[in-house]
């Protein structure tokens, strides 16, 4: 197999201040960003953060109002007439009253660079329902055809707009397994998605999109960091839990009662458990940690939000 991404340039996909509004809403505003061969990167963003448009700016599917999209050095259209592209869409129909087997027949033919049918099918482990009408497929069979397509040929980037929507979790451990090999060999795989925990498992980069702008770039690890807060949980066993005065403590974002539970976030959690203390109270089984990538994002858009609106 041979992958073309490593000895032709260094990037393989630039966008350069690039904005696209529809009316008055801007989707996408002024995104400058870079990606290198053989990166894995999570696009994550709430909805309407403008990772769609993202995606489609960069399949030449929509044109930019301003700024540029280049991929491999070239506009979008050249790269994938050249079958450097494959990409899975969200909403991407499928032709109907064809076969699974003849759609990916369909899409080996118009490859530069096809692999065999056979392993196509078997890749996206759909060969056990080949002929099978596309029209009668389920939600998660529908999506790993349109996996099979986007990998029917040697492309340098795979381009995947919420690719695991609707697959169980044995067929999304199985894509990520194959997405991995992908990656493995060279190729840049970018895929946007609401799943944080397959972006934490996954990518080994992380792009948080908000209102079109970039918020944070870097790894997993960085944006919990980039996050600041910290998970504290303790119990309460001895006394009535008074909300108020564990609101009232400082560096407290977020708090949560649960019977005897107390789950909080705390940007500087030493001063929040000595003051703890300091309200006379008796936390059994205190446990302080870092925050998932899934709190850290909402803390990182929340505090956005809130920025924003002053
Ligand atoms: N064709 C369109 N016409 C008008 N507005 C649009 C169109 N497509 C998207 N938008 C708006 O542009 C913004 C960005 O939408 P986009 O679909 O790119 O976001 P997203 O991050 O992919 O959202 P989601 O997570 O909900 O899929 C949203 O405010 C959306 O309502």
């Amino acid at each position: 197999m041979t992958t073309t991404a490593l000895n032709t340039t260094t990037e393989v996909v630039g966008f350069d201040r690039v904005s696209k509004s529809y009316g008055s809403v801007r989707a996408v505003d002024g995104l400058t960003l870079a990606l290198h061969p053989g990166e894995t990167v999570a696009l994550l963003g709430p909805n309407g953060a403008g990772k769609s448009t993202t995606l489609d700016l960069l399949l030449g599917l929509r044109q930019p109002d301003s700024g540029t999209v280049r991929i491999f050095g070239t506009g979008p259209r050249e790269a994938i007439v050249a079958g450097r592209v494959g990409a899975m869409l969200q909403s991407g129909g499928l032709m109907d009253e064809v076969t699974v087997a003849e759609l990916v027949r369909l899409a080996c033919d118009l490859h530069p660079r096809p692999y065999k049918v056979s392993d196509v099918l078997a890749r996206a482990g759909v060969s056990k329902i080949a002929d099978r009408k596309v029209d009668k497929l389920s939600g998660g069979q529908a999506q790993r055809v349109r996996f099979a397509l986007a990998t029917a040929g040697d492309s340098d980037l795979i381009v995947l707009d919420e690719p695991t929507t609707g697959m169980d979790v044995t067929t999304r451990h199985a894509f990520w397994a194959t997405m991995r090999e992908q990656a493995d060999q060279g190729r840049t795989v970018l895929f946007a998605t609401h799943y944080l925990e397959e972006a934490d498992a996954i990518a080994d980069r992380v792009l948080v999109l908000h209102r079109g702008r970039l918020l944070a770039d870097g790894t997993a690890a960085e944006i919990k960091a980039k996050a600041g807060a910290r998970r504290v949980s303790f119990d309460l066993h001895d006394t009535d839990i008074d909300e108020s005065a564990l609101r009232a403590l400082p560096f407290l974002t977020y708090l949560d009662v649960s019977g005897h539970t107390v789950r909080i976030q705390s940007s500087d959690a030493d001063a929040t458990v000595h003051a703890l203390y300091g309200l006379g109270l008796y936390p059994r089984n205190l446990e302080v940690a870092g925050l998932g990538l899934e709190q850290a994002f909402v803390a990182i858009t929340e505090a956005e939000e809130a920025r924003t609106s002053c």
